[in-house]
Formats: structure tokens, sequence, C-alpha cells
């Protein structure tokens, strides 16, 4: 390993429930960690990543070799806190560089109490996860000079029981409503504030992701953001313009309170978007099946068709289980496919305005290509409003 680290380096160990073993160093806090190991494509946004909430229980390994370069800049984070289960990387650079950067990645993971392995050769280990699919890891550190235990690692790994079957919209989600009204970020400006909102829209939080909020906001929409076990009634209560659907972890069959909301505010054909989540949330309550992915999408340059313009659109995305497009009853039009694997990308309810997209339309960092369902949504609020 060339060196990367200054001073005494923690040694840490990952471990694959297959029983293969990675050593490096560890790079955030130390004990121990289980999840289901993805690895994302991205080159930038790593603070994105850590941060976004539908990450919860799983262990990251980034592809990109240079994993800390800009340092932590707060306004780039997506939730409060670090969601992500623990980071891979290969190299951690000794400066980080940003004129915004306030801290290092290291300092930030330890602070955020995550624990984190690097000197990994993190291209062996994505192989491995494309041949073999996504499965459950662990890290753990040791002390100064000290390796932790081989055994423990492994054992540590094979505890960790797999996403499938695991709600965890209602373990991330919002404890208590909130209204939301803050623009995106402007170099000079700062965050904006969105004045006389045309819309009301009415958030089910199963673990979003912040620019999503504030690319409603952008967009003249007063955000109010509900807990995941929100019933369609609460929402209702609220008298909304639209309904968005959250993305959020972990799999989306067992949050069958989230299933019977929507399919009872799409029935009173109230404008409806859904992203990820909430985009398998929506194929399940118009009858569809989801499926666990063999390794699933998690980067940021997936082509993706429009059917409808034939574009070709470069996307972020970030999901472990899809909707079986096999399923999709006669009132869904499949309207996004993706080019790595013909999966389903998106689909619009025929019998009431209702439309959604698997990958992340909000993007951030980026590519911003599929930015324009945003205005679908707010076209779908105003035809409604013609009404
Ligand atoms: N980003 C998301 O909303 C992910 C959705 C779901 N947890 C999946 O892995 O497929």
């Amino acid at each position: 390993m060339p060196p990367f680290f200054s001073g005494p380096a923690v040694p840490a160990i990952l471990a694959l429930a297959d029983g293969t073993i990675f050593k490096g160093i560890s790079i955030g806090a130390a004990g121990h960690t289980t999840g289901e190991v993805v690895f994302n494509t991205s080159i930038t946004g790593y603070q994105e990543i850590l941060t976004d909430p539908s990450y919860s229980r799983q262990i990251v390994t980034l592809t990109y070799p240079h994993i800390g370069n800009y340092g932590i800049n707060a306004e780039d984070v997506e939730a409060t806190k670090v969601h992500a289960a623990g980071l891979i990387i290969r190299d951690l650079p000794l400066l980080a560089s940003n004129f915004r950067s306030t801290q290092s990645l290291a300092d930030y993971l330890k602070a955020e109490n995550v624990v984190a392995i690097a000197g990994i050769d993190t291209r062996k280990l994505t192989r491995l996860l494309r041949e073999k699919g996504a499965q459950a890891g662990a890290i753990l550190t040791g002390t100064l000079g000290n390796e932790p235990s081989v055994q423990q690692a492994i054992e540590l790994a094979r505890s960790f029981p797999g996403l499938a079957g695991m709600d965890l919209a209602k373990v991330v989600t919002t404890k208590a409503p909130y209204e939301f009204t803050e623009t995106e970020w402007k170099l000079g400006e700062g965050y904006g504030k969105v004045d006389n909102p045309r819309f009301h829209v009415v958030a089910f939080d199963y673990g979003v992701k912040r620019n999503i909020l504030r690319m409603l906001a952008a967009r003249g929409c007063k955000v109010t953001v509900l807990p995941a076990q929100s019933t369609a009634a609460d929402a209702l209560a609220l008298n909304p313009d639209g309904i968005f659907l959250a993305n959020g972890p972990g799999d989306p069959e067992p949050c069958d309170y989230a299933i019977a909301a929507t399919r009872e505010l799409m029935a009173k054909k109230i404008p409806t978007f859904g992203i990820c989540l909430g985009h398998q949330i929506m194929a399940l309550a118009s009858g569809a099946r989801t499926l666990k992915m063999k390794f699933g999408h998690h980067g940021a340059n997936h082509p993706v068709q429009d059917l409808d313009s034939k574009q070709v659109l470069i996307t972020s995305q970030n999901h472990g289980f899809a909707v079986d497009a096999a399923t999709l009853p006669e009132n869904c039009r499949v309207t996004h496919v993706s080019l790595f694997d013909g999966s389903l990308q998106g689909f619009a309810r025929t019998d009431t305005p209702a439309f959604c997209f698997q990958g992340h339309p909000e993007a951030s960092p980026g590519p911003t290509d599929v930015s324009y369902l945003f205005d679908r949504f707010i076209s779908m609020m105003e035809a409604a409003e013609k009404k």
C-alpha cells in the first residue's frame, strides 16, 4: 500500500459473509459495524451519499479511488446525520481542499460515530459484489499495533440478516410533521425561501433527501413533511394540492401503511409524484410487485431512456429493489427504462394524475438531466387547479 495517511494507523478489517477478508486502516470511529455492502460509482458526492437516508443499514464502497478531497461542507449534506452504516474507500487524501470546507472526512466520520476503512482494493471488492451480488459484511477496527480478529469480523458479517423484508422507512422518518420552505443554495446568496407559495405539497417522509424538498420549494411549493406512518386522512386534513412520496431505505414490500395511504390518495385523484422508494410504493399500491436486485444501481452515470421523448438521460441512482415491470397492471404506462439492464425506471398511471421515477431526479450532486420531472409534477397540480 502506498502511504496515504499521516500519523500512526489503526488497523481495520472488512469481512464479507462469503468469508472474504480485506485488511486496511480505520479512518472513522473505533468499533464495528454490519450491513449490506454495496458499491457506488459516483466520482463526487461522498457527503450526499453518506447522509442519504436510503443508505441506512448499507455499508458503501466508493469505486472512485480518492475520497475526501474536498473535505466536509455543511451545505452538501442531505440529512442531519450520516445514515450509511459504514464507508469503504481506497485512498484518503492527505489534504482536503475547498473554500467552504470546515472539517476533514476522517474527523467528520469520527464525530458522526461512523466506522470506516481505507486502503482497500475497491476494484477487487466491486468485482466480487458484481459477480456474487450485494452481500452482508462487517468492518471491525483494532487498536494501534493490534489487528482485529478475522474470525470475529466474519461472524459479525454473517450476523447481518439482509435487507429483504426489512422496513426501515418507519425507522429513519421524521418523528413529527414539519414545514419546509427553503429553496436551493446559490453561491454568494445561500439558501432562498419560497415567497407566496402557489401549491401546498404533502410529502410522506420515508427517508427524504433535502434537495428534493428544496427543488419543490424552488418551484413555488410549500411542503408539509409527514412521518412515514401518517394516514391518507392525515394528509387530506392538510388540503394538499399534491402528494409526494419520498425515497427511503429498506424493502418497500413490508411498508403496508405507506402502500395503503398511497392507494387511498391516488383513488382521490390528487396529483402524486414518487421517487425511488416512493416509486416502489406507488407500484405496490397499483397492484404490481417488487423484487430484490442482484447488486442494484448506485451511481451518477446511469443511462435511462424517456420512452416518450426517446431522449437518453444520464441519471443518479441508488436502489437495491426494483419494480417487476411484468407485473404492472393495465392502468400503468411505462415511461422510463434503464439502458444498463432494461429494468423499469418510471411509470405513470393512466386513470389518475400520478407518476414516479426509480432513480433520483433531484440528483444531489448531479447530473440534473431528469429535473424536468419536478416541472411535470407542477404542471399536474396546475391542471388539477384549473378543473
Ligand atoms: N433510494 C431509495 O429510495 C431506495 C429504495 C429502496 N430502499 C431500494 O433499495 O430499492
